[in-house]
């Protein structure tokens, strides 16, 4: 250990009226322990009572609950510092629940297991693989409760394109049920890349959602088409990526749509022009502070 006699001890001045505000703090804090005890105790009711079954997330009620309370916050407290209290209160309560693991691909972007971590907390348990059908395994053996897989790009190869698998279905029938980060606006230093969460989990709405539709296209269908077909089926499209893949009959879209459209939405099965009925692969929470569509 270093030598520490020469340091002075810190020094504050008007230590009475320090000292009397941080009796105001203490005594603040004992409050906010009690409450927070509290809220452990509706914790325990919920998971003995509530009902809830298979993955115990419900990211839709976290993001209503984040930006209501984001809405109504005041005063200097940084916003985002209400945003980590309670990512880590929901993770403390996902403890209680029983507790919670994530898988994670990172192939390609060291940045994903920090966009997990970010959201899903310092408690919860992260099993890191190279590829997104790695991580997706882990869904359908149960060695994990959801999937933090990368933001779908133009550049993917086939092992990449993760989406293209999760419109085939199988069992448990996967979706996309979350995009990260939630806290949309990036300062320096922290995580850049985007993610999505896959689980098999039933949509839970946020209030103010987006959908993922994956399309099967004639590998010739212009990006302009494939939005005209959406729009004219009464859909409001923010961004579409394709993917033609070459010598093969049919390729595929993502389209990203405003709202939480169902699987049975009527809509789907009335459009035209593609190679099948399109298929919704999920929705999402819009990220706080975001601005214009996002894929
Ligand atoms: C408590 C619940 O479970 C989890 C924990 C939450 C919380 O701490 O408030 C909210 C949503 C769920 O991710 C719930 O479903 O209400």
């Amino acid at each position: 250990m270093s030598d520490t006699s020469s340091l002075s001890p810190p020094h504050d001045t008007a230590s009475e009226a320090l000292a009397s505000l941080r009796a105001e703090i203490d005594a603040l804090d004992d409050r906010l322990h009690d409450l927070l005890m509290e809220r452990a105790l509706i914790i325990e009711r919920v998971a003995r009572d509530g009902g809830k079954t298979g993955v115990p997330i419900r990211p839709g009620r976290e993001a209503a609950m984040l930006r209501r309370l984001l809405a109504r916050h005041r005063g200097a407290l940084p916003p985002q510092t209400i945003l980590r209290i309670w990512r880590e209160l929901f993770s403390g309560a996902l403890m209680i629940e029983g507790g919670l693991t994530i898988a994670v691909a990172d192939g390609g972007q060291a940045e994903l297991p920090a966009v997990a971590r970010e959201h899903f907390g310092p408690l919860t348990a992260l099993r890191r693989h190279r590829t997104p059908s790695q991580a997706l395994a882990d869904l359908t053996n149960g060695a994990a409760h959801a999937a933090v897989l990368p933001l779908p790009s133009d550049e993917d190869d086939d092992q990449a394109a993760w989406w293209v698998g999760l419109m085939h279905g199988g069992v448990p029938r996967l979706a996309i049920v979350a995009k990260l980060p939630f806290w949309a606006r990036r300062t320096e230093g922290v995580p850049q890349a985007g993610a999505y969460v896959v689980a098999s989990l039933a949509p839970d709405p946020s209030g103010a959602d987006r959908s993922l539709i994956g399309i099967e296209i004639a590998p010739d269908m212009s990006t302009a088409r494939i939005a005209g077909q959406l729009t004219s089926a009464g859909f409001d499209v923010g961004s579409i990526l394709p993917r033609r893949a070459a010598k093969q009959e049919v390729g595929y879209a993502l389209a990203d749509v405003e709202g939480l459209v169902a699987r049975d939405d009527p809509r789907l099965s009335a459009i035209a022009g593609f190679m099948a009925t399109p298929v919704i692969l999920g929705s999402y929470a819009v990220p706080f502070g975001a601005t214009g569509p996002t894929r």
